[in-house]
Formats: structure tokens, C-alpha cells, sequence
């Protein structure tokens, strides 16, 4: 549907552009806010849209939307006749031709994706015409001059050029060892739940943090460790996306942890004893008081997580750590047909959630079946390769072995082993705790 039409020879082309999608941008805008946070996060920008309408319009609603106020039809009319730009947009009734030109707002980030690369192409034919121009030059000697100014021309089409994210040395160099000599600014790191854990790896902002294991072996288990430490002991406001587990299996299995009553006890089939009550009380005065918030749906997308995150920066409640419950589950923001492919842009989508909100994000991981074909069921680093580029993209890998998964007599029962196969800022090394898969918790021996 690109107006990118071969026009009779003579005549000017039709720069590129796509009228209809970038209707279905703006209509998918007027209609959720999700969306503008969704066309917001590629980012598109106003020049990137063809039509001078277009523009306006898109500008009054991110005007509206940085004041957190609605932008509808009704909003987005009265302030563009404030302004006097109402009749140049078409008028109050182009605004509903816009709304009803998007079935639903769930796929303003795919326009906006055409929207943008059709300006990038727009922008390298014009950049093309002023090398063109460029190169008609008198003297000679300026060629080399020429192509460094026509490379220029090139890396401004994509953007290249643009200070921002880039710093220097220097200042790097500077705010690193003014840190390190303040020592009233100590370092943010996550509080973890296990001892030698917390000693061994140190998590950050910024982090990934991959929790992999074989099916069942206990990562939901272990995320709800850290969410439990992280929000009820320390009083971090916690994000908490669930997506293999409804709402109720979390709470028997958070219930069951933090009053310590047996799992299959809180299935509503058996009844709970006076001494089972009692702690089941006092944990619901420690849950109930625990900064988590949550999202507990099986179809989820990293869109929908970044838009809830940038809701809460917006009312000062970022929270402090995000768990995923788990990476291969989530549903891809555009399926590819090619599960390698759709699995790493999964994994690089929740390592950049981790980097542009500065948070730690834990995310459990399914390991390959590879696994089940050895001899040693031990997991390592490599039983990741296949599931995209989860092992690259995580600053820490830990993976979960307990012997009496697959061993029921084991010597080692009760024991679960947090490998950490991957540590960017400390050691790798074998951690064991104990696990209590009947109060759906894992905890330092000591304490077993
Ligand atoms: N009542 C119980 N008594 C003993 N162990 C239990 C009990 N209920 C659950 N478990 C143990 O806890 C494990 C479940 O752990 P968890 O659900 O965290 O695994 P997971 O790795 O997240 O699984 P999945 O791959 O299915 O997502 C089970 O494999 C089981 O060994």
C-alpha cells in the first residue's frame, strides 16, 4: 500500500510514504495510550511522517500525553483549535477518519515500523540528491572532502549521528572514581535471598539476569525467592510478570513460602490446621504490605511491560527489580515463523527493558531438550545456545541442578545447586541451597 508509485517517465516520483499507515499510527494513538508508548519506544518522531497533518497531529498528541492527560479525538480537537491548526488537519471529522481507519490500537507499533523506514528512505533519496549535487565540484582536489561530506550525508539518514548514548572516556573515568571515593553513595545492588549468592553476584541495574533450568526444576520457585526477598524483606517495589502461573498458583505458591504451610494444603481440598492458620496470617500482613506489583497474564508482551514501567517512572513508582516468569513463553511483539529468531529478539527486548529503565530484570529460561540425551544432567552455559542469543545478551546465568530430580535416591536430596555459569562482575562459581519444594521455597543451608 506504499505511494511509492512508478510514475509515467518525465514525471517526479512520489517520494515514499504510506498515507494509510500512518493513519493507522495516529488512529492507534487516539484510541490507547499503550500505543503511544508503543510508537513512542521505536521512537518515530514528528518529521517522520509525510503528510504536515500528520505531523500536527502527532505532535498535540504527545503534547497532550506528556502533560499524563487523555489524547482522543476530543482532546487532540480542542487543543489543535487552540492553537488554529484545527481546519489545516482536516478538521474534527478527520480525527474519528483516523480513528476509524485502525480496527485496533494493539498494532500501532507495526505501522509506526513502516511509518519510520519509509521516512528513512525518504530521507536517503533527498541525501542522495545532495551527493548528487555535491559532486559536480570545480576542483578536483576536494574529493576527499566530498566523500567525507557525502558519508555524513549517509550516516544522518539512519540516524548515526546523534550524540546521545555516546560519552567519553574521560567522563566515564571521572564519575567512576568520584563513585568509588564517596563512600556515602554506597552502590544500588539487589538484595538476593541467598548468602553466598548475594556475596558471589553482585546485580545491578541494568542487569539480565537468566534463571534457567530443566523443566520443573524449581525457577519459578527460585523468582519467587527473589521477589518475596526483594519486596518483603527489603521493601523493593517489585514488578512481577507471570505468565505460566494464574494469579491463584502464585499465591498458594507465595503463601506457602513465606508462612511455611504446605503447598498442597492451600489447594482449598484440605483443611488447614489452627497452627497453619495462624501463620498464614501473619504472612498475609507481610504480603499484603509488600511493594509487588503484577502482571499475571499468558500472553503478555515486552510492549505491554514496557508501557506499564513507563506508566509507573511517570508516577514516581519504578520498581526497584522485574521478574519474568518465563522468557520462551512470552508472546513475540511479530512472530517470524522462526523460533531462534522470535526467542533472541525476546531475549534482546528484556535486556534493553533492563538497560533503559536502569533495573535489574531477572527472567527465568527453559533449557533445550539437549540436555536429556546426556549422561551428566548437570546444565551448562552452551544448553542455551540454541534459545536465541539469551546467553549473550544476560550479564548473569544461573542455572538450577538438583541430583534428586533425577535421582530420587540421591545423597543430595533436598539440595539444589545455583550454578553460576555466567557472572560479568564476579565469579563463576557452584552455590548450594537447600529446597523445600513442598513450601515452594529454596534457602540457604544453615537454615534447612
Ligand atoms: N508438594 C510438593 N512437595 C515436594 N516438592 C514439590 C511439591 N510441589 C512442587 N514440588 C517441587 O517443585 C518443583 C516445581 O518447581 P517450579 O515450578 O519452580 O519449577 P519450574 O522450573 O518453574 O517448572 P516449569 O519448567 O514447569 O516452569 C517440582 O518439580 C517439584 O519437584
Amino acid at each position: 500500500m506504499t505511494d511509492q508509485e512508478t510514475d509515467a517517465p518525465g514525471h517526479i516520483r512520489t517520494p515514499p510514504s504510506d498515507l494509510d499507515a500512518e493513519q493507522c499510527v495516529l488512529g492507534g494513538m487516539l484510541l490507547s495510550a499503550d500505543a503511544i508508548g508503543d510508537v513512542l519506544d521505536l521512537p518515530l518522531a514528528g518529521n517522520d511522517f509525510y503528510k504536515p497533518a500528520h505531523e500536527t497531529i502527532f505532535a498535540a498528541i504527545l503534547d497532550l500525553h506528556s502533560r499524563s492527560e487523555p489524547a482522543d479525538a476530543v482532546t487532540v480537537g480542542a487543543l489543535l483549535a487552540k492553537s488554529g491548526d484545527l481546519n489545516h488537519i482536516g478538521g474534527g471529522p478527520y480525527l474519528h477518519t483516523l480513528i476509524n481507519s485502525v480496527p485496533t490500537a494493539a498494532n500501532a507499533g507495526y505501522y509506526a515500523d513502516i511509518v519510520k523506514e519509509l521516512a528513512v528512505l525518504r530521507r536517503l533519496g533527498e541525501a542522495g540528491t545532495r551527493i548528487v549535487q555535491m559532486s559536480y565540484v570545480t576542483d578536483r582536489s576536494d574529493a576527499a572532502t566530498v566523500v567525507d561530506l557525502a558519508a555524513a550525508e549517509i550516516q544522518a539518514v539512519t540516524g548515526d549521528t546523534r550524540t546521545d548514548g555516546v560519552t567519553t572516556v574521560a567522563d566515564e573515568a571521572e564519575t567512576f572514581l568520584e563513585g568509588l571515593l564517596d563512600n556515602t553513595k554506597p552502590r544500588n545492588y539487589l538484595p538476593t535471598p541467598y548468602r553466598d549468592f548475594r556475596d558471589a553476584v553482585p546485580i545491578e541495574g541494568g542487569d539480565m539476569v537468566v534463571v534457567a533450568g530443566d523443566t520443573g526444576m524449581g525457577k519459578s520457585v527460585v523468582m519467587v525467592d527473589f521477589v518475596r526477598h526483594a519486596a518483603i524483606e527489603c521493601r523493593k517495589r517489585t514488578l512481577l510478570v507471570s505468565i505460566e502461573m494464574n494469579a491463584d498458583q502464585l499465591m498458594q505458591r507465595m503463601f506457602a513460602a513465606e508462612a511455611k504451610v504446605p503447598l498442597h494444603h492451600l489447594r482449598g481440598d484440605v483443611n488447614i490446621d489452627d497452627f497453619e492458620q495462624k501463620r498464614l496470617g501473619k504472612a498475609a500482613g507481610r504480603i499484603l504490605d509488600a511493594p509487588i506489583d503484577m502482571i499475571v497474564d499468558g500472553t503478555v508482551t515486552l510492549g505491554r511491560i514496557r508501557s506499564t514501567l513507563r506508566r509507573m517512572q511517570a508516577r514516581h513508582m519504578l520498581p526497584e527489580l522485574v521478574v519474568i516468569d518465563y522468557l520462551q513463553i512470552l508472546t513475540p511483539e511479530r512472530e517470524t515463523g522462526n523460533r531462534t529468531i522470535d526467542v533472541g529478539a525476546l531475549s534482546r527486548g528484556i535486556k534493553r527493558i533492563a538497560m533503559d529503565f536502569r533495573i535489574p530484570v531477572i527472567v527465568g529460561a527453559q533449557l533445550n531438550r539437549q540436555l536429556n540425551g546426556r549422561t551428566d544432567k548437570r546444565p551448562v552455559l552452551s544448553d542455551l545456545r540454541e534459545s536465541g542469543s539469551i546467553g549473550q545478551d544476560a550479564n548473569i546465568v544461573v542455572l538450577l541442578y538438583r541430583e534428586d530430580y533425577y535421582e530420587r535416591e540421591s545423597p543430595r536430596a533436598g539440595e539444589l545447586e545455583l550454578i553460576v555459569a555466567k557472572n560479568r562482575q564476579g565469579p563463576l562459581c557452584n552455590i548450594t541451597i537447600g529446597f523445600q519444594g513442598h513450601y515452594s521455597r529454596a534457602l540457604d543451608m544453615a537454615q534447612t
